[in-house]
């Protein structure tokens, strides 16, 4: 399978996060570098959200006007229309060399974020969740680079990737609860090019994970820990996927450029990219919010 950029979108220095509004036929996506959060409808790109510091992660909440965006150290609630913050939902207190990395509501509502070391080194990282009511919890720490978070389709599982480790950590999953149960065995990406970033799930419970620095979105059977499938992306750097479009049956799929060195080259580097799976993914979950 291959992907082919989106022509009209524009280049992200880090493009990351995308999520499918199935409310509104909508992608939205992140700029980490850049503070951007932009929106792709009716083939028309928009930058809905832009900020003077890192926007690493945006999520759908149960009001399509309203997003969670992720900051350096904080997850705010946007107004889209207004384009500008309502409120800050929560500030964690990480040291000042990391910063937020990726995000995904689950099926209760609650948002699970993460953080990273910026020089990719130390393991300073947590895995956090905010709960619809406002509270936040830390459920890890030890992560290097915080990265792909995604459920089985029965929540029994979630799926938890710190990229450097080279692997999908695999955990049984309390969705009442919101908790982490005991490990299982991970799934050993180490013999694949490029290392595990973002990632997502089809209807079919088989995990797509975007292979940074390897140019392609590997598809992997969790149950077997093999790969069965993948998607080859024309640049190197690519950084997560979703699903969306009509019957959620396209591939979206976000990448950087070879930042800093080439930031300046032509190319498709830091584009969207779509592949055409023919397999239907799942709808994104919604953060509550009452407003
Ligand atoms: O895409 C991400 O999730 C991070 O924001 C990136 O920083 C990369 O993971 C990292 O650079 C890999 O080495
Ligand atoms: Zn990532």
């Amino acid at each position: 399978m291959k992907a082919q950029a989106i022509y009209n979108v524009p280049r992200s220095i880090l493009g990351e996060g995308p999520v499918w509004d199935d409310r509104l036929n909508a992608l939205y996506w992140v700029d980490i570098i850049g503070g951007k959060v932009h929106g792709l409808k009716d083939n028309r790109v928009d930058t809905v959200f832009q900020i003077n510091d890192f926007v690493t992660c945006v999520a759908l909440t149960s009001n399509p006007n309203y997003l969670l965006v992720t900051l350096k150290d904080r997850v705010v609630l946007v107004d889209v229309n207004a384009r500008s913050i309502v409120k800050t939902l929560a500030k964690v207190d990480e040291p000042s060399t990391n910063r937020l990395n990726d995000c995904k509501v689950d099926a209760a509502g609650r948002l699970w974020f993460g953080s990273m070391d910026m020089n990719e080194r130390e393991p300073s990282g947590s895995l956090y969740v905010l709960d619809p009511s406002g509270t936040v919890r830390k459920v890890l720490s030890g992560v290097t680079i915080s990265n792909g978070i995604v459920w089985s389709l029965d929540n029994k599982f979630m799926y938890y990737i710190d990229s450097p480790t080279r692997k999908i950590m695999v955990f049984r999953f309390d969705l009442d609860k919101g908790e982490l149960m005991n490990k299982a065995m991970d799934i050993d990406l180490s013999r694949h090019e490029g290392i595990p970033d973002g990632m997502t799930i089809d209807s079919e419970g088989y995990l797509w994970v975007a292979m940074y620095g390897g140019g392609r979105v590997l598809r992997i059977d969790p149950g077997k820990r093999v790969v069965i499938d993948e998607v080859d992306v024309p640049v190197s750097y690519t950084t997560s996927c979703t699903f969306g479009g009509d019957g959620l049956m396209s591939l979206y799929i976000t990448t950087a450029r070879n930042y800093p060195r080439e930031v300046e080259r032509e190319g498709d580097d830091g584009k969207v990219f779509i592949a055409n799976t023919e397999i239907r993914g799942y709808t994104a979950n919604k953060y509550l919010v009452n407003l």
